[in-house]
């Protein structure tokens, strides 16, 4: 689908334009359009977006639909074959490498297996990026991943490392690191795939925090339907590459199955992740959404 979806008032934070991009023999900068006739895999196909600044953007498809490659390419973690990636006003798609390394400042982005360093504490882990990048004094970064690890509640876990946290502390240290630079934009693939009904609870409500606290806009990618319902301000529905349609809780007919069904989500007064402490505890796995 060419058209462009989606519509915030103001300008937006993040836009997309035109982006597509295949994997195999044909991969290259004319698009990727050959993509299957020449036996590569066109991932992506032409996907243009606006999402507005302090929005919670979701991405729902099928297994093998695109959404982790689409989500890559917010900050060219993967590199379109065609296309543009605007964020905050700067074309990150036309930037070089260390131009590119510093834009990404602005762009925290968490993984369903937390991707923390082993070797290292909560308070190292954070501070990583910080000390990496350079340009802050010891101080500073201190008080930054004092004040991080404040947001995610884990001030009292600077001395402990990764092994000897639970699944859901772990991904609040990596969502704490992620935050570390103070970024516009936090990118979340599948963050909480790997996390019982209970710990995605508390692990989406630090995500609405961190919204509501920071105005950080989100990006998330799940294959959990609920989750997405939970936390969205608007769903896109990626199919075979190509955004289908966008939905929201005001979407009256949506057209794909998935976008049916996530708009009866959005509408669910027991939503099993709602934000209520009161709301039932577990998930009904027929709300996920299943391999192709
Ligand atoms: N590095 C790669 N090399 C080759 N093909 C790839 C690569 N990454 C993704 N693909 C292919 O691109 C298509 C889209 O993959 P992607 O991982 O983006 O889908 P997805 O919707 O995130 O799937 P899932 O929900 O299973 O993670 C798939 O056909 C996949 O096999």
């Amino acid at each position: 689908m060419n058209a462009l979806h989606s519509l915030p008032a103001a300008e937006p934070l993040i836009r997309l334009r035109g982006l597509s991009k295949s994997f195999g023999r044909t991969a290259g900068r004319n698009g990727g359009k050959s993509g299957d006739r020449d036996g590569g895999v066109a991932a992506v196909r032409d996907v243009s977006l606006d999402i507005g600044a302090g929005e919670i953007f979701g991405i729902a498809g099928r297994s093998g639909a695109g959404k982790s490659t689409l989500l890559r390419l917010f900050n060219l973690l993967e590199q379109p074959d065609a296309g543009t990636v605007t964020v905050d006003g700067q074309e990150l798609t036309r930037l070089d490498k260390r131009a590119l390394r510093a834009a990404r400042q602005n762009i925290g982005m968490i993984f369903q297996g937390f991707n923390l360093l082993q070797n290292a504490t909560v308070a190292g882990n954070v501070a990583f990026p910080l000390e990496i990048h350079g340009g802050r004094s010891r101080e500073e970064i201190a008080r930054r991943v004092a004040d991080c690890l404040a947001l995610v509640h884990l001030e009292d876990k600077p001395q402990a490392y990764p092994a000897q946290l639970s699944g859901g502390q772990r991904q609040r240290v990596a969502i704490a690191r992620a935050l570390a630079s103070g970024p516009a934009v936090l990118l979340c693939d599948e963050p909480t795939s790997a996390l019982d009904a209970e710990t995605t609870r508390s692990i989406l409500a630090t995500l609405r925090d961190v919204n509501a606290r920071l105005n950080v806009t989100i990006v998330i990618v799940s294959h959990e339907l609920d989750v997405l319902a939970a936390l969205c301000h608007r769903v896109a529905v990626i199919d075979g590459g190509e955004v289908a349609e966008i939905v929201s809780p005001e979407t009256p007919h949506a057209i794909t199955a998935l976008g049916r069904e996530l708009v009866s989500l959005f509408s669910a007064p027991s939503s099993a992740l709602a934000s209520s402490p009161s709301s039932a505890p577990s998930r009904s796995p027929a709300r996920e959404v299943h391999h192709a």
